[in-house]
């Protein structure tokens, strides 16, 4: 894996002016996008998120996950606390791809979970990958994070590649009829952490 920085701009949000820093991972030809807030603090563990791609959920408004309402929840919390980053990498559908996700979709339209759906499709039920994060975050100067998720594979994954996780924030947003199966699913099968609290109360 070869992450390329290539460029920074700002990205005016209805939450704030964000900075917006693209990397190439030249391997892949992948594009990789950064968000920070503020001037970072380098010395403390800076509040951030690693997203993965969801056109779905991210784009076109989905309800049947939670991603759109995780991204939007994380840009607005960075940008009210005044300093944060988003790690928004292009691994779509857990790693395979927007089509095999809608192919995964079907399958779940049939009556799989999730899981089912890609095991089906001859994938494990998560392929992601995490190695890009070390020098995406080197790069905005991020040592030490105060991770937003619901899932320890990622402050595994964070710690792996030599990122120190201060703290996992939770990160319960979104839920709605057509996820509800979906969210129980991550949390039973997938082990993401999720509070009954988040089941009983339904925001959709
Ligand atoms: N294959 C597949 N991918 C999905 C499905 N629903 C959402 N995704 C993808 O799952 C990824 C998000 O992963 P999640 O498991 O929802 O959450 P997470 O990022 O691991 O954990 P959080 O940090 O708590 O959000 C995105 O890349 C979505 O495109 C699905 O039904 N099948
Ligand atoms: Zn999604």
């Amino acid at each position: 894996m070869t992450i390329k920085y290539i460029a920074t701009s700002t990205l005016p949000t209805p939450w704030g002016v964000f900075d917006m820093h693209g990397f190439e991972d030249t391997e892949t030809g992948k594009e990789h996008v950064a968000l920070t807030f503020g001037q970072l603090d380098t010395n403390e563990p800076i509040l951030g998120r690693i997203h993965s791609e969801c056109l779905t959920g991210d784009a076109l408004f989905s309800l049947r996950c939670d991603c759109g309402f995780q991204l939007q929840t994380a840009m607005q919390t960075i940008a009210e606390l005044g300093q944060g980053f988003i790690l928004y990498l292009r691994q779509e559908g857990r790693g395979i791809g927007l089509l095999n996700k809608i192919r995964a979709y079907q399958l779940q339209d049939q009556g799989a979970n999730t899981v089912e759906a890609n095991e089906r499709l001859g994938f494990q039920a998560d392929m992601r990958k995490y190695d890009m994060i070390k020098p995406m975050l080197e790069q905005i100067g991020v040592k030490k994070v105060r991770l937003m998720t619901n899932n320890p594979r990622k402050v595994i994954a964070m710690q792996d590649v030599g990122i120190e996780v201060a703290e996992r924030v939770p990160l319960q947003v979104g839920k709605n009829r057509y996820n509800e199966d979906y969210l129980k699913t991550k949390s039973t099968q997938l082990g993401h952490m999720m509070s009954e609290h988040h089941f009983n109360d339904e925001q959709k």
